[in-house]
């Protein structure tokens, strides 16, 4: 099955009317803060289950209606049986106990709906991938040792539940059951892995899976999707829609297909992309952002000499899959072939993603041959941002991560290849600036500054040392978040599904130059300019921008959107490309590291003559460090000019965020209040 558009669709158009989710289940961290029923924040005093046979319970509810409606379903369909069998999580991974506890209520929606199980390859319309998930369909050539373990772990998370049921209908618990005993439970289960999506809250934190319509579940997956979808609730989804899509295969309507939950979040799906008529709609199930793959050989006895002469035997080795390949199939077992996948030769942005510079080969990136070596090159640098990221999340220590990360952008890493002769040749290689590892380092590189900056505000904040090193921390912080947006915006440019994390990137950039213009360090520069003389007619000043007005008109009237689209990036675009060289060299100017080697953030030309010749690296760098240094320090003069640049900027990067917020999300959306929210006290 697919989803078709039934009339052309512009960009930032809602396709759907609020889609409700067949079944839901809350995540084990977000049981005791949320309803079970609804989803939403639970008041201080929740209600407890109705029926209560027993004083402990695993989930609450936010009122006595959303307890009076659930009840039932979390005693009948033995989700209260299951908790007290397995009161921890069962799993850490896929499928973890919220898939266990939703396919137990979706397996009680469809008994009460009379959905026949006699099919198990497809239930209630939906597709289970029963077969091919648990093992029992011959398997394509992908050959992950991790596929048996997940077939293993479905099949036992799959009798935990036919354990459950048989608790709740006072039969022996102890039998041990046979695989055709369990085997609605492990396509349910199957189905539930297929078909479920994280629901996330108006923050975007996620708090439980939930499966819905036909009308969602029918939609396929592309790497270069045309669409995206938002939660709403029962109360802010906004005004009633026909359905503008419809199922391919029947040719049916969406519309009749109804979910049974009466409350919980709502799905709706929206345009990112025009769309034609009869187009297929497609969403992403993956991170856009990751790779396609990465090919990795591991038959530890492979004979290096072999792979280097190419002369090798497929049947010799096994390949294991990573990344967006094989994300999608190890979940969903299927190798997406989308537009982007399959480009040849590989696309721009899947190119930048994956490129390592090789310093001492005269060639900027891979050839073709060398997936080998580049991959093994990869898993290292992937374990060091690991490394720098468990620092900053597990241990707290942001700093370390900082300098780890600092170190893993501006070092040379050292490989040392086997030639077929058998001398050991060591190449020198560096992270490209577009990689999909630059790009994670660089969002976590502003969120540690940000951290470190506000540990060292809560350490002594009148302390001038700290009040020094903390404003430092604020300008890296920004330059960072600065640079994840331009660099995000420069594939953007050639793959436009990224509008998705590109809004948010744009409006974090717009929010932490925000908090730098704001630190109370500028009023003791010369000639800084105090806050209050910084109001949004700064931002107007720029003349040529009507990006404010814009967002306050944003896609009312009925003008052409795509070219509004299109008009309103290159007038931002235009903007900060003119703004950002006059506060660069200011945001960078203490303590180097690698944003000295970054010529510019937005306007990315610079890095043409880095892949082009590698040999310029270096110099290139240093050339761009001295001219940026020294703008730096006439920016350092005119603090008061600085200052209000920023304030710019930021103010640009809030809007045009807030802008791409409501084309995927709607005018609506919770990240455009809270722009609108910030600016109204800069008003
Ligand atoms: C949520 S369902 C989508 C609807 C599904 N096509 C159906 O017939 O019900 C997800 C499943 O659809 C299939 N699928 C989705 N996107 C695909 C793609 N790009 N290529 C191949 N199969 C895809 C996979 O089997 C996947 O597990």
């Amino acid at each position: 099955m697919e989803v078709r558009a039934k009339e052309e669709i512009p960009i930032g158009q809602d396709l759907t009317p609020p889609i409700p989710p067949l079944s839901l289940s809350l995540h084990h961290s977000t049981l005791l803060s949320h309803c079970s029923s609804c989803f939403s924040p639970l008041p201080s005093s929740p209600f407890s289950p109705t029926n209560n046979p027993s004083p402990n319970h695993f989930i609450r509810y936010c009122s006595l209606q959303c307890s009076s409606l659930d009840s039932p379903l979390h005693f009948s369909s033995s989700e209260f049986h299951f908790f007290h069998l397995f009161p921890q999580p069962l799993y850490t991974t896929s499928p973890t106990s919220t898939d266990l506890r939703l396919s137990l209520r979706l397996i009680h929606r469809f008994q009460e709906a009379n959905v026949s199980f006699s099919s198990l390859e497809r239930i209630g319309g939906l597709v289970t991938n029963f077969k091919k998930l648990t093992l029992l369909e011959e398997q394509q050539y992908y050959n992950d040792d991790d596929e048996g373990e997940i077939s293993g772990r479905i099949l036992e998370g799959a009798k935990a539940t036919a354990v459950a049921r048989r608790m709740r209908d006072g039969l022996d618990t102890n039998v041990e059951l046979s695989a055709a005993e369990y085997a609605v439970e492990a396509a349910v289960l199957c189905l539930v892995l297929t078909n479920s999506v994280e629901v996330h809250d108006k923050d975007g934190r996620s708090l439980g899976v939930g499966v819905y319509d036909l009308a969602f579940s029918y939609i396929n997956h592309s790497c270069s999707p045309n669409a995206s979808y938002r939660f709403c609730t029962a109360f802010d989804c906004g005004g009633e829609l026909e359905f503008r899509i419809c199922p391919a295969a029947s040719g049916t309507d969406a519309a009749g297909t109804e979910g049974s939950e009466a409350c919980g979040p709502r799905i709706v799906l929206r345009s990112i992309k025009a769309i034609q008529k009869s187009e297929e709609v497609l969403i992403t199930y993956t991170d856009l952002l990751q790779p396609k793959d990465l090919v990795k050989l591991f038959r530890s006895f492979m004979s290096l000499e072999i792979l280097w002469r190419g002369d090798v035997d497929s049947s010799e080795f096994i390949f294991l899959v990573v990344m967006r390949q094989s994300e999608l199939w190890s979940k969903y077992r299927f190798s997406c072939c989308c537009k982007r996948c399959k480009a040849m030769p590989t696309s721009y942005i899947d190119h930048c993603l994956q490129e390592i510079l090789f310093l001492n080969l005269g060639c900027s990136s891979m050839a073709s041959g060398d997936h080998f070596y580049g991959d093994r090159v990869m898993e290292r640098l992937a374990d060091c941002l690991d490394d720098a990221i468990n620092d900053f999340l597990s241990f707290s220590n942001p700093k370390c991560c900082c300098e780890k990360l600092e170190i893993l952008l501006t070092q040379d890493h050292v490989d040392v290849v086997l030639t077929p002769n058998g001398e050991n040749l060591h190449r020198l290689f560096r992270l490209h600036p577009l990689h999909h590892v630059s790009l994670q380092a660089y969002m976590t590189l502003a969120s540690a500054y940000k951290v470190s900056e506000s540990d060292l505000l809560a350490l002594d904040s009148e302390c001038d040392k700290h009040q020094n090193d903390a404003f430092r921390m604020s300008r890296k912080s920004a330059a960072y978040s600065l640079l994840l947006a331009g660099a995000t915006h420069h594939l953007f440019e050639s793959e436009s599904s990224l509008v998705v994390p590109l809004s948010n990137f744009w409006m974090t950039a717009g929010e932490t130059l925000l908090s730098l213009v704001k630190s109370s360090i500028w009023n003791s520069f010369p000639k800084g300019r105090h806050i209050e003389e910084i109001s949004f007619s700064s931002c107007q000043s720029c003349g040529k921008c009507t990006l404010l007005d814009r967002i306050r008109v944003t896609f009312t009237n009925s003008r052409d959107r795509n070219a509004e689209f299109a008009e309103v990036t290159s007038q931002f675009l235009n903007c900060v490309t003119d703004i950002t060289p006059k506060i660069w060299g200011f945001i960078i100017e203490e303590g180097g590291g690698y944003l000295k080697e970054v010529v510019d953030p937005i306007n990315l030309r610079w890095l043409e003559s880095r892949t082009s010749s590698v040999t310029h690296f270096g110099t290139h760098a240093t050339s761009g460090n001295a001219k940026e240094t020294d703008s730096g320090f006439k920016a350092v003069q005119h603090h008061r000019e600085t200052r209000v640049n920023l304030f710019q900027l930021s103010i640009h990067c809030l809007l045009y965020g807030a802008f791409l917020s409501t084309i995927c999300f709607g005018p609506h959306s919770p990240l455009t209040f809270k722009v609108e929210n910030l600016l109204s006290h800069e008003g």
